[in-house]
């Protein structure tokens, strides 16, 4: 486990006036899963890491590791919803001592996926900020009630303490309206609130300042294209720090071909498959979020097992890849056009991270845009930030690894921090 180079300081470089209580808990709930974190914003080190998986399922898997004795522990078996999910990570962590009743927890930081255009910045959790992000469901149906369950089960456990909630949809509110704005009646979108908030955004501001600590520049000097691809995938062009395009849109399911969501279509697929496929309104939301994507294609949204049907030379798996990538590599041409200059294209996330065939396929063919990457530091694994691109390329490719957990207690910690 790595510690963080400044934890002592705000994202923007102002120092603490450091609170008694020095340990935050982080959790990000995703659809079918959450993940947490204990860190001590003191120094920066983590106390305790951990995920429960396939919360809903027979097979729930909870996998706790506890830094300071090493130790992981798995629990096996049903766990029903998000509510028993957070339960049972409180009593790992009272297992180990560091407990969500100890003295030295400063607040709870969750991730919340749509905040609509009313939460720019992280904020603290009071019943109208719950009725607010309530209103969001429709507009993230697989996110929004995990995180909301996460929250009250945290404000249930320990009234006291202040929960502060940090937006996928926050970094993203820099766009210009020309990037928000979809091309249909200005009155309608208003009065439904329908634009581009895009997500994922706690990683992109993370990710875009770490490639620009990687190369030695502040972030207010470098151009930088940001690929987040986990099961949720997106991309985002962020100029000097600020984002100013990403490839997500009203909800999660625009733009990459992600695990299971089909991102870009021509809307015109929908009305065919009601008209004329005869499906249910609902059926096709669950067909693009739930039932495309790699998915879709193939039957595999898992890149890894993708790689090994490939090398067994499946050609179902071959042809998602392919897709994957081709649309992969349209919105690396459309962020390079968005920024005019690029100074780094960084990979993050699960598949970002860890699979190098997929990093050299969206590259491949784009040297005159000066995009490279060097085969055998490609092949490198690791947990750092590393450069993957030939030393003497125009354009610095990057492996940086993603911390959206260690970002949001940063956030929450500076926001309680100012006594707000
Ligand atoms: N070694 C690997 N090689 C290829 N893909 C991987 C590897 N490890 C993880 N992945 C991919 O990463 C995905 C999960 O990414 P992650 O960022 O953890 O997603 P999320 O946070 O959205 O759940 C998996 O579905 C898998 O496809
Ligand atoms: C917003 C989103 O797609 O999140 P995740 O990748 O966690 O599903
Ligand atoms: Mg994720």
């Amino acid at each position: 486990m790595t510690s963080h180079p400044s934890p002592a300081a705000t994202a923007s470089g102002e120092p603490l006036s450091a609170p008694l209580a020095s340990r935050v808990l982080v959790l990000n709930s995703g659809s079918s899963s959450l993940k947490y974190q204990l860190l001590d914003m003191r120094d920066g080190g983590r106390l305790a890491v951990g995920l429960v998986e396939r919360i809903g399922e027979q097979t729930s898997r909870l996998r706790h590791t506890c830094a300071a004795t090493g130790d992981t522990r798995e629990q096996n078996g049903p766990i029903a919803d998000h509510h028993a999910a957070l339960k049972a990570v409180a009593g790992e962590l009272s297992r180990d001592g560091i407990g969500l009743d100890s003295p030295e927890l400063a607040a709870i930081g969750h991730r919340v996926v749509h905040g609509g255009k009313f939460f720019t910045e992280p904020t603290l959790i009071d019943d109208s900020v719950l009725t607010e992000i309530e209103r969001l469901i429709p507009v993230a149906p697989l996110h929004n009630p995990a995180n909301l369950t996460g929250i009250r089960t945290a404000r249930a456990l320990r009234p006291d303490l202040p929960q502060v909630a940090v937006f996928d949809t926050a970094f993203h509110t820099t766009m210009p309206e020309y990037a928000a704005r979809y091309a249909i009646d200005t009155k309608l979108a208003d009065r439904y609130r329908v634009r581009r908030y895009g997500f994922h955004g706690t990683s992109h501001a993370y990710v875009s300042r770490a490639t620009a600590r990687l190369l030695g520049r502040a972030p207010e000097e470098v151009n930088v294209i940001v690929l987040h691809l986990g099961n949720g995938a997106s991309a985002s062009a962020v100029r000097g720090g600020r984002c100013v395009d990403t490839s997500m849109g009203l909800t999660p399911l625009e733009g990459l071909v992600m695990g299971t969501r089909s991102g870009d279509l021509d809307p015109a697929v929908i009305f065919h498959l009601r008209r004329v496929g005869g499906m249910s309104m609902d059926e096709i939301d669950t067909l693009l979020n739930k039932r495309s994507g790699l998915f879709g294609l193939c039957g595999d949204n898992d890149m890894r097992e993708i790689q090994r049907r490939i090398d067994e030379g499946d050609a179902g798996a071959r042809l998602a890849f392919d897709i994957y990538v081709h649309r992969l590599k349209k919105y690396i041409g459309a962020y390079y056009a968005v920024l005019g200059t690029v100074d780094a294209v960084a990979f993050t996330a699960g598949v970002g991270e860890n699979a190098a065939p997929v990093r050299a396929a969206a590259v491949e063919g784009l040297a005159g845009l000066g995009l490279a990457v060097d085969p055998g530091l490609n092949a490198v694994r690791g947990d750092e930030a590393r450069l993957i691109s030939p030393p003497d390329a125009r354009v610095a490719v990057a492996v940086v690894p993603t911390d959206e957990e260690w970002e949001i207690a940063e956030q929450t910690y500076a926001l309680v921090g100012k006594g707000v």
